[in-house]
């Protein structure tokens, strides 16, 4: 018997790509190929080379290479895919539909051909509806076919919160559920600062400047950029979820996993507490809402339901 080292692809060398490939070479979780569209100088084998140059500083032994052909991710234990174009502002990620499910699917055929047996990050937006489209084109099990945005969005409302309180953002946890749109759910009865509820602590209308803010936090980012959307902390977020497979450490994250009947949901993928470890999406945690929550959840489905009807892969 040998032991090998882990292979991760990330599909799309952009920013979230190659920023979320850095940062997994940093924490030595595995080998990585960084794979993108042919292109005639070739900057993602560049981008490969100049990460892989920082191993002797930072210490890490990770092999990077960047490729532009899909034979390059056989056998990989784990695929992140942050392939599609990004909203501009005036845009909502929904408006990115029609070009990204294109190039969802033709990623999404990929792994299937090579990685066959390998677990799926999605980033791409609108993720979703992007991560519903690799799942149908895969047709790899549910728990292997994982969205993220809850890691991002409960980031961002922790940094708010610890900004408004002048506290540490280690002690400070959010919740947000639903989709990745501007009605996903903050839920603050489940939000906490050092271990007291939110709502003992702060008042009710900084709370509220919070949950907004955290909605619209993508939107405030890809306005400021002017050109392109968020990447460090998308990133920062693809590679806790990547961590907690690949050492399979059952952390209670928030996923987007595909729902048949958690929360009165099916054949839709939504944002949700899971346990994420060496199973990928090893159960969905279901907890109490209040009427209001719920109906706030249920407006964000919709939401979702109706860039799923716009799909080419269907929504039945
Ligand atoms: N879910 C989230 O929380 C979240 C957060 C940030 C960004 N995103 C989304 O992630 C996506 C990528 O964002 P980015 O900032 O890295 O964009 P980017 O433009 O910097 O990079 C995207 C890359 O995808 C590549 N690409 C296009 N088609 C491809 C294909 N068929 N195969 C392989 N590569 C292909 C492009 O050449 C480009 O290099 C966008 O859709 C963005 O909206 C989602
Ligand atoms: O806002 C975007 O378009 C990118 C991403 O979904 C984000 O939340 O930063």
């Amino acid at each position: 018997m040998s032991f090998k080292r882990r292979k991760i692809a990330v599909i799309g060398a952009g920013f979230t790509g190659t920023t979320a490939a850095l940062m997994l070479a940093q924490k030595d979780l595995g080998d990585i190929v960084i794979v993108d569209i042919p292109s005639q100088t070739n900057p993602t084998k560049g981008k490969a080379l100049d990460m892989l140059e920082a191993g002797p500083v930072q210490r890490f032994n990770a092999k990077i290479s960047g490729t532009s052909s899909y034979e390059d991710i056989q056998d990989a234990d784990l695929v992140l895919i942050t392939a599609g174009l990004p909203r501009k502002p005036g845009m909502s990620r929904d408006d990115l539909v029609a070009t990204n499910e294109k190039i969802m699917t033709d990623v999404s055929e990929n792994i299937k051909k090579y990685a066959p047996n390998s677990y799926i990050i999605v980033l791409s937006n609108p993720v979703d509806a992007m991560t519903y489209v690799c799942y149908k084109t895969t047709g790899f099990p549910k728990n292997r076919v994982i969205g993220q945005s809850g890691v991002l969005d409960t980031a961002r409302f922790n940094t708010f919160v610890a900004q408004e309180l002048n506290v540490s953002v280690e002690d400070v946890t959010g919740f947000v559920l639903g989709g990745h749109g501007d009605d996903m759910v903050p839920l603050v009865r489940y939000s906490y600062a050092g271990g007291i509820p939110l709502e003992k602590i702060l008042p009710q209308e900084r709370i509220d400047a919070i949950v907004e803010r955290t909605r619209k936090g993508g939107g405030e980012i890809v306005n400021l950029l002017g050109q392109g959307s968020a990447y460090y902390a998308p990133a920062a977020a693809m590679v806790q979820m990547a961590e907690a497979i690949l050492m399979d450490k059952k952390r209670i994250l928030p996923s987007i996993a595909y729902l048949e009947g958690e929360y009165g949901y099916n054949n839709v993928y939504l944002g949700v507490p899971t346990v994420l470890g060496g199973k990928g999406i090893e159960s969905v945690i279901e907890i109490s809402l209040t009427g209001e929550e719920k109906s706030n959840l249920d407006k964000s489905v919709q939401s979702v339901k109706k860039v799923l009807e716009m799909l080419k892969v269907g929504s039945g």
